[in-house]
């Protein structure tokens, strides 16, 4: 069976209660489907993703439209502490992720703060997924053995890291296609966190910049380019076991889970839009408009790494310039205002997960930091590493085969 039929797809029809009332379903509250703003949402967004299986959602299933990611340092070195809290996520987490209020819901006892903070009230469950990885920190702190797979990364060229957005204990990736249903899962589990982890740094994102849905369309970057044509598909069970996957090299907790990389790459858009097109597409070595890698006429047509510019990007990323090395992407735009200077403060914030960092994200970044023509219009400015454990299964929590 496929990870995707493992996880069950739920339509909003089997979610949606008649009547439009909010009633009490298990141990939460169905969120209205009713009420839902639908010409404000992306196709789909009524369907659920399944929290639990063999693999965390929201890595190799569909990517949805928006981001809200969120790094978390503990407040505490208290195992009990954080096992208390990553109980409370997950049973949150499985609520939400099928359209349920949080705990006794939005609206419980009067004397008390609501369990659920309200804003997802008639919102469907837009396929939010949640995912979670902890970074090397995390283990420093509760004196957990740290898994051999995980490291700091090194630095590289023109690296230039805030530490404001970079690092952190526990990380939390949510996606969805309404932001505000991404929005009410991370405010939650901030609120549901209170006194064991505050957030450290945080991101939204939009415009998924990579899919992992074969023949959709991909998408495009904010430098107007399809970005994710060599991504690794969600049906490619042999790349994703070969490439993503943590096996049997990895901790029993790790198996199944995945190495995660995070970084907010700035765009100079402005110096950008002032390249020529020839300029643009050299830097790729692929067209603007098609796709196409030089050499080819078609999106799809194979790379022929010898009629790429030597120093494109395309080329020096490609997995036969680096032994292999092959990561899965799911990365987001962001404009976050401008920066005081007259430019926007725009770029890619970039995501991959991987089964080795040494064999992934780490050679490929060497090679781009040294020789990429991208680089002149980039900046790497946060960063963040992260052990993504393998999936949940009902009953169970984030990190309990690591915690317990
Ligand atoms: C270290 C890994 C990578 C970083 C950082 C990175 C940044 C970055 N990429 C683009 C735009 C595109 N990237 C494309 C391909 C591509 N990029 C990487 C890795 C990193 N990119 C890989 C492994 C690949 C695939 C190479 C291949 O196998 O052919 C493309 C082309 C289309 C595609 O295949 O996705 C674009 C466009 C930007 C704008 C950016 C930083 C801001
Ligand atoms: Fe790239």
């Amino acid at each position: 069976m496929t990870e995707l039929s493992r996880r069950r797809l739920l339509t909003g029809a089997g979610l949606a209660v008649g009547g439009g009332a909010v009633v009490a379903a298990g141990a939460g509250l169905l969120r209205q489907t009713e009420q839902a703003p639908r010409s404000v949402l992306a196709a789909g967004s009524d369907q659920s993703i399944a929290f639990h299986g063999s693999h965390q959602a929201g890595i190799a299933t569909p990517v949805q439209d928006r981001l809200h990611f969120a790094s978390f340092d503990l407040s505490t070195d208290s195992r009990e502490d954080v096992v208390a809290m990553l109980k409370a996520w997950t049973a949150a987490a499985v609520q939400m992720t099928e359209a349920k209020e949080v705990g006794g819901g939005a609206t419980g006892a009067e004397l008390a703060p609501p369990d659920d903070t309200g804003e997802a009230i008639g919102l469907p469950a837009s396929r939010l997924t949640l995912t979670v990885g902890f970074g090397p920190s995390f283990f420093d702190k509760l004196k957990l053995p740290k898994p051999e797979g995980l490291k700091e990364l090194p630095h590289f060229p023109a690296d230039k890291l805030d530490p404001a957005r970079s690092g952190g204990d526990v990380c939390v990736q949510a996606c969805a296609d309404d932001p505000q249903v991404a929005v009410h899962a991370i405010r939650n589990m901030v609120r549901m966190g209170f006194g064991a982890a505050s957030i450290r740094w945080s991101q939204l994102g939009f415009g998924k910049t990579s899919s992992t849905t074969p023949n959709a369309q991909t998408p495009r970057n904010l430098m107007g380019f399809k970005d994710g044509t060599n991504n690794i598909a969600a049906t490619d069970e042999q790349k994703l076991d070969t490439h993503v996957w943590v096996g049997d090299e990895g901790p029993e907790w790790m198996r199944g889970g995945s190495y995660l990389v995070a970084r907010r790459i700035r765009m100079h858009i402005e110096t950008w839009d002032r390249t020529s097109l020839k300029e643009q597409e050299d830097i790729f070595g692929r067209t603007k408009r098609e796709g196409a890698p030089y050499g080819g006429t078609r999106e799809h047509d194979p790379v022929a790494l010898d009629k790429l510019p030597i120093d494109s990007h395309v080329r020096l990323a490609h997995p036969d310039s680096l032994g292999g090395a092959t990561i899965l992407r799911r990365g987001y735009s962001f404009t976050d205002g401008s920066d005081g200077l007259g430019r926007l403060d725009a770029g890619l914030f970039f995501l991959a997960y991987q089964r080795d960092l040494e064999k992934g994200f780490i050679p490929i970044q060497r090679a781009l930091a040294a020789k990429d023509t991208l680089n002149e219009y980039i900046q790497h400015v946060g960063s963040g590493v992260f052990a993504c454990p393998g999936g949940v299964s009902p009953g169970s929590f984030w990190g309990a085969a690591l915690l317990a």
